[in-house]
């Protein structure tokens, strides 16, 4: 991969003189995290942030943001405090406001827990959500936030997938505090539970919520949430993830790859082709425009391989394709691939493979 040295992202307001002396006495990073939770439990994607902000320093100082209301809160705090040695606080956003995922409360909120907290780095994970507020809250802190770090190689030096992932470039970011950074979670494996010491436990703080007025709701309210009711795992975490692109022809043909992801325990994804003919949901979109993966096995029925796909799978561990075009670009990125038709294929694996018990 071409790697690119690019320096200067946006100069920050003041003089270099003061920007300089005010990193000079900056001895240790100090990091806020904005973490995202569900039933209890810090998502993984938030996870691997944690493990970002362990890439910036191994000194750094971690506060966890966490924002909602109820019990569930509550619990994602307490498993947050212990999520990871380098966490020296919980923050704890404890209102209606934050209980969506809705960028411009959360915006505000993130505001205002920089101001007091004046931390040097602050990560999210390139989720929807991340996406979403990062901008919003950069824009109100007046920095450039850098997005998609797929490495850290010192305190403000990152690497980043450009031209669809066909380039990494270098990026060193020269504004002034706070250094904001989306992460793709896919490349910073969470701390395991054992290599936690079982009695670090950082405390939990409420954030105080006297920012809030009505104008922090902005324009946007929340209607509803529509999810599938199914036990099969989240398509940006899972280990095996099986595909079809507009090969599978159909919405009804697309049930046989569910029913090798119901064997196979996968998640099912589909190329913007499939979701654009209406064979799926946009949610099960992978690629530049949709969820980026790398899980341990990536199976492609039917997809081409075009550049927009392949940003966001070619750093899965291995790539299996099934395409009856032997020049199908997807043989270029696959560790096995077979010229065959995908139906024949399907049936034969769904007619070999045993039901999951
Ligand atoms: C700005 C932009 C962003 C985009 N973002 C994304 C993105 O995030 N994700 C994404 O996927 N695309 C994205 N695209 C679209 C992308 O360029 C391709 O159009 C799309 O990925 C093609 O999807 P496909 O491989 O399913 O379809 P096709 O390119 O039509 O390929 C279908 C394949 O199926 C094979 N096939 C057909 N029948 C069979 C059979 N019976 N057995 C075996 N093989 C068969 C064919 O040989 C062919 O290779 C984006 C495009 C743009 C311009």
């Amino acid at each position: 991969m071409a790697a690119m040295v690019v320096a200067a992202l946006r100069r920050g307001r003041g003089s270099c003189s003061s920007r300089v002396f005010a990193q000079s006495f900056r001895r240790f990073a100090s990091t806020l995290v904005v973490a995202e939770h569900e039933g209890g439990q810090v998502k993984p994607s938030s996870l691997s942030a944690l493990a970002a902000a362990e890439a910036v320093s191994k000194e750094n100082k971690v506060s966890v943001l966490l924002g909602g209301s109820g019990p569930a809160l509550h619990k994602a705090a307490e498993h947050a405090a212990s999520s990871h040695p380098l966490v020296s606080e919980v923050l704890v956003a404890d209102s209606d406001s934050f209980a969506h995922p809705l960028a411009e409360p959360w915006a505000d909120l993130l505001r205002s827990v920089q101001q007091k907290g004046g931390y040097s780095h602050v990560i999210a994970s390139s989720t929807s959500f991340g996406k979403n507020l990062l901008p919003r809250a950069a824009a109100l802190l007046d920095v450039s936030p850098v997005t998609d770090v797929t490495a850290i190689t010192e305190e403000r030096v990152f690497v980043r997938p450009i031209y669809a992932g066909n380039a990494l470039c270098t990026v060193r970011y020269t504004g002034v505090d706070p250094c904001m950074m989306s992460i793709r979670s896919t490349s910073f494996s969470p701390t395991t539970t054992e290599a936690m010491s079982e009695t670090k436990v950082a405390p939990i703080t409420q954030v105080d919520l006297s920012f809030l007025s009505e104008g922090s709701l902005g324009k946007s309210t929340w209607v509803s949430l529509t999810s599938q009711d199914t036990e099969r795992p989240d398509l940006a975490n899972a280990r095996v993830v099986v595909t079809g692109g507009r090969g599978l022809k159909s919405a009804e043909n697309f049930k046989l790859l569910e029913q090798l992801a119901e064997k196979l325990g996968a998640a099912v994804g589909a190329t913007r082709a499939a979701v654009d003919a209406g064979f799926v949901p946009n949610d099960l979109q992978v690629g530049q425009t949709g969820k980026i993966v790398a899980p341990e096995l990536y199976m492609a029925f039917g997809v081409s391989g075009a550049i927009q796909h392949l940003a966001g799978m070619r750093d899965s561990k291995v790539i299996v394709a099934v395409n009856k075009d032997a020049d199908a670009p997807i043989f270029q990125v696959a560790d096995y691939g077979l010229v065959a038709d995908l139906f024949e294929v399907l049936e034969e694996l769904l007619k070999k493979i045993p039901d999951k018990k």
